[in-house]
This record gives C-alpha cells, sequence and structure tokens, in this order.
C-alpha cells in the first residue's frame, strides 16, 4: 500500500497546491439545505435521517484539481459533498463526484493516473499502460464527467462505494448512491457567467431564483453486484428513488470542516472496498497539511 503521507505529497506537487488547502477538490464552497428521505428508504434503512422528516445538509461544492486559484472554466470533475446532521447530533457523509465509475481499487494507481491525467500529451501512454483502468476513464469522459460545467446544479454526482443499510430487524441491503439533479437546461437562468468564479456566481444567481434539488437514488446490489470493490459494475441493478437534497442558500466558509466518506451512523455499514477503507488515511494526512 502506498503510505498515505506519500500519496498526499505526491499529489500536492503534481498540483502544486499552497499547504492551506485540501490536496484534491481545493476550491469550493459551501452551501445549505435539506435531505428528506422516502418511504422506500425507510423501509430498508432505520439510519435516522432515513425516517422520512426534513434533516439539515451542509453541501460543499468543488473542483476536482488540487489547485485552489483555478478558473472554473478549466474542465474539470466536480464534487458534490454532503454532511447529513442527524436530530441525535451525530453526522454521516456522502461524497459524490462526477465521474460514474471508479477506475482501480488500488490506492497508488489512483495517485499514478491523477499525477498522469495533468498532461493531456502524455495520459494515453499511460492508459494504453494500464489497460484495466481504460475503460472506467473511457466511460468518465464520454459521460462528460470532465469537461467546462455551465452549473454545479446539472450534472449527476456519484459517491462511488457501497455501503449497508441495516433495517429495523437488522436485515443488510448493500447499496449505491448516485445524486441526479432536477436541473435541465431548459431551466438555466438568462443571465451568463464569466469570471474565474463563474460557478459560484452562477450557483448565487440560481439560488435567488429558488431552491436546487437533487434526487438521491439508490442501486441497489443484486446476483453478482460486488459491494466491496470500487471498480464493480452493477449493470441491471435495481434503482430505488432514497430522498431528496434541497440546497437553499450559500454559508459561510465552514472550514477546517471535513467530509468523511467512512464516518457512518447507526443502521449504515462500511464495506471492505480498500479504496473506502484508504480514504480516510490519505484526508487526515489532507487535513493535518490543510488546518
Ligand atoms: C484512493 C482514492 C482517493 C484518494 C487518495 C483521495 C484523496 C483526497 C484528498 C486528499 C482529499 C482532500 C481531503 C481534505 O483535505 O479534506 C479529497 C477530497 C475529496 N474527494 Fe477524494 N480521494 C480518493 C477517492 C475519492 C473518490 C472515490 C471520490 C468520490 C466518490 C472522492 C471524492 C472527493 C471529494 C468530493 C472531495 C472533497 C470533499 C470536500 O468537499 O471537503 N475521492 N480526496
Amino acid at each position: 500500500m502506498i503510505e498515505p503521507k506519500v500519496a498526499v505529497e505526491r499529489l500536492r506537487t503534481a498540483f502544486g497546491g499552497p499547504d492551506r488547502h485540501r490536496t484534491l477538490h481545493a476550491k469550493g464552497r459551501f452551501y445549505a439545505g435539506t435531505f428528506t428521505a422516502t418511504a422506500e428508504a425507510a423501509e430498508l434503512g432505520r439510519a435516522l435521517h432515513l425516517n422520512g422528516e426534513p434533516v439539515p445538509v451542509v453541501v460543499r461544492w468543488s473542483n476536482a484539481g488540487g489547485n485552489a486559484d483555478v478558473p472554473d472554466k478549466k474542465p474539470d470533475i466536480r464534487g458534490m459533498a454532503v454532511k447529513f446532521q442527524l436530530p441525535d447530533g451525530s453526522s454521516t457523509d456522502l461524497l459524490g463526484q462526477t465521474s460514474p465509475r471508479f477506475p482501480t481499487d488500488d490506492p497508488a494507481e489512483f495517485v499514478a493516473m491523477t499525477e498522469a491525467s495533468l498532461n493531456q500529451l502524455t495520459f494515453p501512454l499511460f492508459l494504453l499502460r494500464h489497460p484495466r483502468m481504460a475503460g472506467p476513464i473511457i466511460a468518465g469522459l464520454t459521460s462528460k464527467a470532465a469537461v467546462s460545467h455551465h452549473s454545479f446544479a446539472e450534472p449527476a454526482y456519484y459517491p462511488i462505494h457501497a455501503y449497508g443499510w441495516l433495517d429495523a430487524e437488522g436485515r443488510r441491503t448493500w447499496v449505491r448512491y448516485v445524486f441526479k439533479p432536477t436541473a435541465t437546461k431548459a431551466d438555466r437562468l438568462s443571465q451568463s457567467f464569466d469570471g474565474p468564479d463563474r460557478l459560484g456566481a452562477e450557483m448565487a444567481a440560481r439560488l435567488a431564483r429558488g431552491p436546487v434539488t437533487f434526487e438521491v437514488w439508490l442501486q441497489v446490489a443484486g446476483e453478482g453486484h460486488d459491494p466491496h470493490s470500487a471498480v464493480s459494475d452493477w449493470k441491471g441493478a435495481r434503482e430505488v428513488l432514497a430522498g431528496r437534497i434541497v440546497v437553499m442558500a450559500e454559508l459561510p466558509d465552514q472550514d477546517p470542516l471535513v467530509f468523511d466518506p467512512t464516518r457512518v451512523v447507526d443502521g449504515i455499514e462500511l464495506s471492505d472496498d480498500p479504496i473506502l477503507r484508504y480514504r480516510p488515511l490519505a484526508y487526515g494526512e489532507s487535513i493535518g497539511r490543510r488546518t
């Protein structure tokens, strides 16, 4: 396993990011909203935020790169991190990004891919040398995961890992999430937004018009769907609408707030996915460098 310290050092070097920012997803803004679960979610999961009562959420939309000064028009993967605040004072996080599939179970390969992706001339060579990773990476490119997005409200975001939901009787269902936008090209604002922070400006104007809503969908694991691997493709999985995230307003900077994909609550279990298990180690190193 690549030492988390080494991974963070290499990622920081690749982006040339100064210490006070996140190693990846360095540029982002915070927002306030609510999450309300559906009755179907309440049946599958006993966790408190799934009981159908609205709970507050803190959302951070971000550009995936490690450079906090990047102009928003630069093509990039975007992130949507969500912190669900439960009535008992606990919280649980989901971190989505616009790429529908993750290319590897090996953190070292993720670091090498991130480094290689910064050089467009040599990246095809990296793909030739890592044919297993090429499929998911190309799926990301063709699904427009890394483009010059018009708005943080328009793409779908994928938290990638599977989580085990326990119901009231303790029965476990493995699920994967998708945050599906309700915004469409047709309901874009008439203004256009330029400048290095145009995604933030667009969101401010959009929220002045009204809330921004995402549907939270679950893929439910069936035969042959492996919950313990980030690369496993759950073709044909049953889909269930689990609830809605409604974002209402921008928040002042919340840093040093931390989103951690292994922060779960009673009723939600972690899988043995090696990428999921590695992430808090790398995030811990990053948090140490930015706080
Ligand atoms: C081995 C794999 C990965 C590594 C080494 C890695 C590394 C990192 C690091 C170091 C940070 C900054 C943490 C901080 O300072 O708070 C970060 C943030 C983030 N990562 Fe990852 N990551 C990995 C996989 C993933 C995956 C699979 C996803 C999406 C499903 C993801 C989505 C995000 C998001 C959305 C953020 C920003 C969170 C925020 O807004 O605070 N990462 N990642």
